[in-house]
């Protein structure tokens, strides 16, 4: 394995351009003998807000405290913000807000409190500025309001929501956050999303773990699916199912005849529900499948291709099916 760390303060590798997170053949094997992370090539461009997604126990909490430098890896490189990690811990993690396995907060003290106990852990931070600082980050995760009141008493997406104050009250060029969604209530996944996006369209690169393929849909540019350690795909969330050819699916109450006509028209994997036949559409004009339809009889209520999800993708890929629900 190259150490591309001898190359820096060098040029950057060639392929890595403007991306803010590189990582190549990036390897973690616990003490136990579990290979949590296996080989992972990962590029994240800037400005992107980036999905991470995987089932549970595919690697992702692993990856991301490797990235954090909170473990080394076994082997293999990992660079954030062009900076070799763990090695660059020091310069690299006070450009990075993090949101890692639940903010750390005290329940007794208020939301501004827990802000300003925060704050004045940072070396860094200008105490002159503190109020300001922490007035700012509350107004941007909507928090003003409730600054007042005990931690305890707060929501758990209000929780989430300080943690990224907390995370918000430096400029960052990245923000990671695990799972930020985790637990939440819809309502709440709603606020944090139109947070994330908010907080991207500034131009903060957002990398953010998820095991929901929906909400990646939702807020995501780019995506990485990982499976049982091993990146499976990745690249702009658009492109990855764009590869694929979506399903057919005719409306019919005549499904059995639809479904005849649809196999002798070519149509593979024809699959029956209460009123619909869907079909992987025949390699021809679906025009033509239509009039045979129509010829045979069968009453058409609907005719169309389903454009494939990233879901589709995911299982295509894998061969799995994708545990969306938790
Ligand atoms: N400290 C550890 N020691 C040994 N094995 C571990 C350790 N941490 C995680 N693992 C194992 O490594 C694999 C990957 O776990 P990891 O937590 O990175 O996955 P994940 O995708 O983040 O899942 P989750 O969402 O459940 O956290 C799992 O099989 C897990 O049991």
């Amino acid at each position: 394995m190259t150490d591309m760390s001898a190359a820096e303060p060098g040029p950057e590798q060639p392929d890595a351009g403007d991306s803010v997170i590189v990582t190549r053949a990036l390897t973690k094997r616990y003490r136990g003998g579990q290979l949590a992370v296996d080989g992972l090539d990962l590029t994240v461009p800037a400005g992107s807000v980036f999905g991470f997604l995987g089932p549970n126990g595919s690697g992702k909490t692993t990856t991301i405290r490797m990235l954090m430098g909170l473990i080394e890896p076994t082997s293999g490189t990992a660079r954030v913000l062009g900076r070799p990690m763990p090695r660059a811990t020091r310069t690299v993690l006070p450009q990075v807000g993090a949101l890692i396995e639940g903010p750390a907060l005290y329940g007794f003290l208020s939301g501004r409190d827990n802000l300003l106990r925060y704050d004045a852990g940072d070396p860094t931070a200008d105490p002159r500025t503190r109020r300001q600082r922490i007035a700012a980050a509350l107004d941007r995760v909507g928090l003003t309001a409730a600054a007042g009141k005990k931690a305890r008493a707060y929501s758990l997406g209000m929780k989430q929501r300080l943690g990224l104050a907390a995370a918000l009250l430096q400029p960052r060029r990245l923000l990671v956050l695990d799972e930020p969604t985790n637990g939440l209530d819809p309502q709440g996944m709603r606020e944090i999303r139109s947070l994330i996006r908010e907080l991207a369209s500034d131009g903060t690169t957002v990398f953010l773990s998820s095991h929901l393929l929906d909400e990646i849909e939702q807020v995501c540019t780019h995506a990485a699916v990982m499976a049982q350690g091993r990146l499976i795909t990745q690249g702009a969330v658009g492109d990855l199912a764009a590869g694929m050819r979506g399903r057919l699916v005719v409306t019919t109450p005549d499904t059995a005849d639809a479904a005849r006509v649809l196999k002798e028209q070519g149509a593979g994997d024809v699959v029956v529900t209460e009123d619909q036949v869907t079909a992987e559409p025949p390699d021809r004009d679906l025009a033509d499948l239509n009039a045979a339809l129509v010829t045979a009889g069968v009453r058409v209520r609907g005719f169309g291709v389903e454009r494939p999800s990233l879901e589709d993708a995911f299982v295509a890929l894998t061969g799995e099916g994708f545990d969306v629900a938790g």
